[in-house]
């Protein structure tokens, strides 16, 4: 019988529309579930792509089934089950097979996982894959970390089953090791300050303004048609007008707002900390679902507090209008943070990842895809080193049209007691980046008074401590 190209094991939500995705792409795929029966329904259910699929009850079966060198796609629960998974695969393994985990796993993990393997004649990929079920089954965004040989090796199989851009694949080797979850952990980060933000402008509709679910669902669906273009803004007009089959009420009123999270933005939070990286909005995002999640406490704060009235803006159209752009000056900031993290990371780990390509393969196949990606690929081919997004000619021109915008947005909101988390640190982070002469001359001035921590003088003489003694004469 002819050998597959590829193996796949977990056949969760991810890893069973990704095997479909590789069989009609006319490869042909080995598949393995931890649960034996998850298998057989699978490859029951495949339709006219069964002859394609290779169902296997045992992992010796499995690897027999996949021509050699084998690469073997690991779709499973991210964490010990990855190290679970890998050790139960290796004794069938041989000399130049691939294990390669598609997961959401730190890319810590990935790094250990990586250098654990080196002297054993196998390779490790660690790749992030975007785009949910649809994305999975159709076409998802790809980002490959491993050596370029292992790519070679799975560059066709990727690139068939990839997202397509105009025509060009949303997938790419980005560097060695934990090049490939290091950028899918930050592209998550974006995710959720994207989403955030998309929220809180939400709950300004919704709160400020009075309007109903589908009336936002249609301020949505306008938006989705000039710059703020994006897959989060399209899905966002679905849902709002989506109703709830059970009680007739928009799905969305009938929701707890209390937000889940698997790890991604807090650890995109915990390495952009560690960089020494800003990434304010992105903090925010997560802070943001964190007390989203503490439900009965805001509710028992409210019953103390009560809730500010919220005055409606004079002028709605134009208030909506602020809005959009307040909106698109604030995802300007949070994918400057993303970017910069991804270019500190970059120099930390000697990875060289190439932000064109990275803006690139986000265009189409990802959760955070978007017209305003092709903005950011132009922007990156012609500067790849620049410092920040926002100094760019074209992000500089968009952020000076609308900055405008987002600052009546957060004072309204502020006036208003609606929470504007990520909204107002894009803006905060803004105003900080571009002020030469900020305030930190006084946070220096307080360490060396309590700590003798020293200073650095503006005029450059070289005396660096104040005039104030030990600190101590008060206690004296
Ligand atoms: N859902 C999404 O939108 C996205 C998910 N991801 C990531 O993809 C990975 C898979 O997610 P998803 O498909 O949604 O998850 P599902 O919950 O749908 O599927 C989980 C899979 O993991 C298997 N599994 C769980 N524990 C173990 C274990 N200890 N050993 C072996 N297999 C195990 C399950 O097997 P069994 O049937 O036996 O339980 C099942 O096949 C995760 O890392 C997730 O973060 C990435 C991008 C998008
Ligand atoms: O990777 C994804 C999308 O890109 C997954 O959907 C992930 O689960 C999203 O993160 P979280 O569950 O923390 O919201």
């Amino acid at each position: 019988m002819e050998q597959a190209e590829i193996g796949l094991i977990g056949l969760g939500v991810m890893g069973s529309n990704l095997s479909l995705n590789i069989a009609e792409k006319g490869n042909k795929i080995a598949v393995f579930n931890r649960t034996a029966e998850v298998t057989r329904k699978f490859h029951a259910e495949a339709g006219a792509l069964q002859n394609q699929i290779v169902p296997c009850e045992t992992l010796e079966e499995f690897v027999a089934a996949i021509r050699p060198p084998r690469p073997i796609i690991i779709m499973i629960k991210a964490g010990d089950p990855v190290d679970q998974q890998m050790e139960h695969l290796k004794p069938y393994l041989s000399a130049g097979d691939i294990m390669i985990d598609a997961g959401n796993a730190n890319f810590r993990d990935t790094m250990r996982r990586f250098d654990n393997l080196k002297d054993s004649g196998l390779t490790f990929i660690g790749m992030g894959v975007s785009g949910g079920e649809e994305g999975a089954r159709h076409g998802p965004s790809i980002m490959v970390g491993g050596t370029e040989e292992s790519w070679k090796r799975v560059e066709k199989v990727l690139t068939s089953i990839s997202a397509k851009f105009n025509g060009e694949p949303c997938v790419a080797w980005l560097g060695e090791n934990g090049a490939g979850h290091f950028v899918k952990t930050i592209h998550n980060g974006i995710e959720y300050a994207d989403m955030q933000m998309i929220a809180e402008i939400y709950g300004i509709l919704r709160d400020g303004l009075g309007m109903s679910a589908s009336e936002i669902g249609n301020v949505f669906g306008r938006w989705n048609t000039g710059r703020l273009n994006s897959y989060l803004i399209e899905i966002s007009e679905k849902v709002l007008k989506a109703n709830d089959p059970i009680t007739g009420k928009p799905m969305v009123d009938v929701i707890v707002d209390r937000a889940g999270q698997k790890g991604t933005g807090k650890w995109s939070v915990i390495e952009a900390q560690n960089m020494g990286v800003a990434a304010t909005a992105i903090e925010a995002a997560v802070a943001g679902r964190i007390l989203s999640s503490q439900r009965e406490e805001r509710v028992a704060a409210e019953r103390i507090f009560g809730l500010p009235k919220a005055e409606r803006p004079k002028d709605g159209m134009a208030f909506l209008a602020d809005l959009e752009n307040a909106l698109l000056a604030a995802k300007i900031g949070a994918y400057a943070q993303g970017f910069a993290v991804m270019a500190a990371a970059s120099a930390e780990y000697n990875w060289n990842l190439p932000m064109p390509t990275i803006a690139r393969i986000w265009r189409a196949g990802c959760i955070i895809r978007s017209q305003f990606l092709d903005e950011i690929t132009s922007a990156f081919t012609k500067d790849p080193h620049v410092a920040n997004l926002i100094v760019t000619p074209a992000f500089s021109k968009m952020v000076k049209e609308t900055d405008g915008a987002l600052r009546r947005v957060v004072s309204y909101a502020a006036l208003s007691g609606l929470p504007v988390p990520a909204l107002s640190s894009a803006l905060s982070y803004f105003d900080a980046y571009r002020r030469s002469r900020g305030t930190a001359n006084l946070t220096q001035a307080q360490r060396d008074f309590f700590g003798a921590h020293g200073f650095d003088r503006l005029d450059g003489v070289d005396k660096h401590h104040g005039p104030w003694g030990s600190g101590l004469e008060e206690f004296a």
